[in-house]
């Protein structure tokens, strides 16, 4: 629980100052959500705390170094595959990369892989009851596009096998982009 706590306000750092996309909602409220997802999964704790981190490396001042002093070697290999290697390449070589990278990857990794992208589209289809389709406006990539990832994302994490969690995910896909 320690650990916990020490991620907790870590990330809260990190993130200061920081909003969701389009939005005024502070960012740390999406890795909160994440690491909350992994805990009711019952995930081990390393899980929940790269849930808790999983965008330190790519959107904040965090270095590797910082996080393997602090977290360890576990939580480090998992927040950077949660990470893009490549921010300068385009939105469809970052997204292939995930969609590559996921189908190999271990069952923790999945498994943050699928409550990060969960929260995501959970906070989508909420703001859809108001916006409709123009929620997809604050994106790089219209819905088209965005349709090719998320089911993308449930191809390739079920490629080396089915995990309960993935259920719920592919219940949101469905019910975003099901009928379109
Ligand atoms: N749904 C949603 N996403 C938001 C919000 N605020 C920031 N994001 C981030 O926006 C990304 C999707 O935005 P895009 O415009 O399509 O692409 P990009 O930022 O990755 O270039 C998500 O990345 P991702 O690749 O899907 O996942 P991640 O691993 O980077 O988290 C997510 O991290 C928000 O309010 N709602």
């Amino acid at each position: 629980m320690r650990q916990l706590d020490e991620g907790i306000e870590f990330a809260a750092r990190a993130h200061k100052g920081q909003l969701r996309k389009g939005t005024d909602t502070p960012y740390i409220s999406h890795p909160y959500g994440v690491a909350m997802i992994l805990l009711q999964a019952g995930c081990k704790e390393e899980v929940v705390l790269a849930g808790l981190l999983h965008d330190t490396l790519e959107d904040t001042e965090t270095t590797e170094d910082d996080l393997l002093r602090r977290f360890g070697s576990e939580v480090l290999r998992l927040v950077k595959g949660a990470s893009e290697p490549d921010k300068g390449a385009s939105w469809e070589d970052r997204k292939q990369h995930t969609l590559d990278f996921l189908r190999s990857a271990d069952l923790d990794l999945r498994l943050l892989a699928c409550a990060d992208k969960l929260h995501n589209l959970r906070s989508v289809r909420r703001e859809m009851e108001t916006l409709q389709d123009r929620v997809w406006d604050r994106f790089k990539r219209g819905y088209d596009q965005q349709k090719w990832y998320y089911t993308g994302l449930v191809e390739s994490l079920k490629y080396a096998s089915r995990f309960p969690l993935l259920e719920l995910l592919e219940a949101e896909v469905e019910a975003v982009f099901g009928s379109g």
